[in-house]
């Protein structure tokens, strides 16, 4: 029997966790079991510290990309004992690796968490690297989750939007006519700044369900500061990462403004930020009554969904659960079906959605 399940890998920008989930992809596409294996506190601080540019970075992440190899295939092995997986069924695993540098406009992205050491140690055929031959094309590389809800969650004759909350936002915009392109890109924050006010003030990793932010009040004028960022009226290809949105720039907005607002009302302002430039990105795409899916993290805080209710003009607002596919587990999958489309020769990135010139087959493989 020819293996038929993919193994995806993913660990985003919130560096809440490594997402592994396990897929079968023949005919069709199903989701076979998945879970989240934490990231230990001092390798969650190293990871940080490579976010910006510091010395003796090289020899860091040198250091780093090997031990996170290590734990994306520690992570593999469990999901794999856990879910009792047949190992000889396995085809690949596909790991996006952890993004430590994502500059476009530079031509360059950089995930690491080493796939030789992953092959080594799972002895299973590594996929990793995805995002480089869409950039070396002229691409953002990145989104690529697009292509992957363009594969599964189409619908003919309902004009659907996708929206992934995880440390970033990114919106897939998938038109009931087949035949017209996808459209897809960052549409700024997701949780990652509310994650990073909420941790400086009080500890904890993110705000839950959104409650901290629901007892404050936004403020009109920090908003706008915010909202003036002109990455938020830059037209699609669009791409971002902590590189822009993170606790100095917010800071530094704060400080430059004289701005005297309390905690609790910045992290307000900050939900209404990130609900406000996602739900303007969607409104500007002028769907007839369009359904919204939303997937990642963001789906639990239920202050900012309630708010993008509000905000956005569609017919109703879900999460991807209802189209088959746990919101938790969209971005692991979707690295699973890109490990299918590579292994199988199939191309993996959308130039609609990326700005690439052509569609490219993505990644290095690496033997089991
Ligand atoms: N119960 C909750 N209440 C509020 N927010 C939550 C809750 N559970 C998770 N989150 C948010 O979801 C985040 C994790 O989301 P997710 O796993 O989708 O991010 P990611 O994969 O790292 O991001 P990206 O899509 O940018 O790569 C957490 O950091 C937190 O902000
Ligand atoms: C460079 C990078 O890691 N980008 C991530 C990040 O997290 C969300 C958003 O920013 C998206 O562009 C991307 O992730 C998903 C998996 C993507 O490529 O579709």
């Amino acid at each position: 029997m020819k293996p038929d399940i993919y193994i995806g890998v993913m660990s985003g920008t919130s560096l809440d966790g490594i997402d592994v989930a396990a897929v079968c992809i023949d005919d069709q596409f199903s989701f076979l079991a998945a879970q989240c294996i934490d990231i230990p506190a001092e390798l969650r601080r190293q990871i940080l510290a490579l976010t910006q540019a510091a010395d003796n970075e090289i020899e860091r992440m040198g250091r780093l990309d090997i031990d996170l190899g290590k734990l994306f295939a520690a992570s593999i092995n469990q999901l794999i004992k856990t879910a009792d997986i047949d190992i000889k069924r396995i085809a690949a695993v596909g790991c996006h690796g952890q993004t430590i540098r994502h500059r476009p406009q530079a031509g360059f992205t950089l995930q690491i968490g080493d796939p030789n050491t992953i092959a080594e140690i799972t002895g299973l055929t590594t996929i990793s690297d995805f995002r480089r031959r869409d950039l070396a094309n002229g691409g953002q590389g990145a989104p690529l989750v697009p292509a992957f809800h363009n594969c599964i969650f189409r619908s003919a004759e309902k004009n659907r939007v996708i929206l992934n909350i995880g440390g970033m936002s990114n919106i897939t915009v998938l038109r009931a006519k087949t035949a017209s392109s996808v459209i897809g890109y960052d549409t700024g924050p997701g949780n990652v700044l509310l994650d990073a006010w909420i941790n400086k003030h009080s500890g904890t990793p993110y705000d839950k369900a959104g409650q901290w932010a629901n007892s404050g009040q936004h403020n009109q004028r920090l908003l706008q500061a915010l909202l003036n960022l002109p990455f938020f009226t830059e037209p699609p290809p669009k791409s971002t990462g902590r590189e822009q949105f993170n606790l100095d720039w917010l800071e530094r907005v704060i400080s430059d403004n004289g701005f005297k607002i309390s905690p609790v009302d910045i992290q307000a302002t900050l939900l209404e930020m990130t609900a406000r430039s996602i739900a303007d990105a969607i409104n500007a795409e002028n769907l007839s009554d369009p359904e919204l899916y939303i997937c990642g993290g963001g789906v639990h805080n239920h202050t900012l969904v309630k708010r993008l209710g509000e905000l956005i003009h569609t017919t109703g607002i879900t999460t991807t659960e209802e189209l088959g596919l746990h919101p938790d587990w969209v971005e692991a999958s979707a690295f699973a079906w890109l490990a299918h489309q590579t292994l199988n020769q199939l191309t993996g990135n959308l130039p609609s959605v990326t700005g690439a010139t052509q569609e490219r087959i993505l990644g290095g493989i690496y033997q089991a």
